[in-house]
């Protein structure tokens, strides 16, 4: 078992993952990632990041490197139920008559016996999962009556209850509202603040430096990562995405002299990741962001 008081850690050290079929999905990764971190994990379709937590959780052995959590193996941080992971899509029977208080409940099946019997602080936390995703309405629900991205709530309302303080997130953006992605985000922080590393790959490249202080930026192997501001650049992204991003360029011909040097952009499925002169990210909270930037860089001595 891996001592509780541990300081958090994730190693991913020249990790090569070759399938049966003798697809080389990932060749020679490395990334460390510590406590208190929100890391992106970004790359093209079929560029390994499913293949990557896959191998984090230990459900895929490397053939060359290794995973190291809090020092120790994948399957020792799954026994001490350091790590949640939020697979991409779930296989899951949804005609089964099972509710999401159910579902949420499985979260729990790691602390308990073999009997499996809820106890009252089982199901504080079921309760707490449920209210942190804002599902709480919906908790007698059978899951297979609710809408995608109420399921994909649930399913990091299940994560949430297992308790692990590394969360793996395989694109818990896809498919849900503007909303349901501010609400996920909100809750990503608030683990942060308690010292939790959250690995979460998504396409919505435009959310990363909003809330994401590290980015992996992976195509068959780790590309570049590192703080967002150094490592999420023009030319990085570029690299990593060849010529599958959408391009759009805002330059004096489209916008009027009576806009100023403004531009509104409304979008609902993706975020545009917008850069300004000079290349450098703009996002909202830049000022929050600097200052965390900062703090960070003094809590590691830099
Ligand atoms: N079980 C498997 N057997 C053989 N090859 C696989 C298997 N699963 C995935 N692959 C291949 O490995 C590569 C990486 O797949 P992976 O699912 O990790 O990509 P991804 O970055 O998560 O993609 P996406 O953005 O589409 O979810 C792809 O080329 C894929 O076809």
């Amino acid at each position: 078992m891996i001592p509780a008081a541990q300081p958090l850690s994730v190693e991913v050290a020249n990790v090569t993952v070759a399938y049966t079929n003798g697809h080389i999905a990932l060749r020679d990764a490395s990334f460390t990632l510590n406590g208190g971190t929100i890391c992106a994990l970004v790359g093209a379709n079929g560029s390994g990041k499913s293949t990557l937590f896959k191998a984090i959780m230990g459900f895929l052995a490397p053939a060359k490197g290794k995973v190291l959590i809090v020092g120790g193996t994948a399957a020792a941080a799954r026994r001490s139920k350091l790590v949640a992971y939020v697979p991409q899509s779930e296989e899951v029977d949804w005609s089964f008559p099972v509710s999401v208080w159910d579902v949420v409940m499985m979260g729990r099946y790691g602390h308990m016996n073999f009997l499996r019997i809820p106890r009252a602080e089982d199901k504080r936390i079921v309760q707490e999962c449920l209210e942190r995703v804002g599902m709480t309405a919906f908790r007698d629900r059978q899951i297979g009556e609710l809408s995608g991205g109420q399921k994909k709530r649930v399913f990091l309302a299940r994560a949430l209850a297992q308790k692990g303080r590394i969360m793996l997130l395989d694109e818990p953006f896809t498919g849900v509202d503007v909303q349901t992605e501010t609400a996920i985000i909100e809750l990503l922080r608030s683990l942060r603040e308690e010292g939790h590393i959250i690995l979460v790959s998504t396409h919505n490249l435009g959310s990363v430096p909003e809330f994401c202080d590290q980015v992996v930026l992976i195509n068959r192997t780790v590309l570049a990562y590192g703080p967002t501001e150094t490592v999420f650049t023009e030319a990085n992204l570029t690299h990593a995405f060849g010529g599958v991003l959408r391009q759009f360029h805002f330059e004096h011909s489209t916008i009027q002299e009576h806009d100023g040097r403004t531009v509104k952009l409304l979008t609902d499925d993706e975020r545009p990741l917008v850069f300004g002169k000079d290349g450098h990210l703009e996002y909202t909270d830049r000022q929050g962001r600097e200052a965390l930037v900062k703090e960070r860089a003094k809590e590691v001595g830099e």
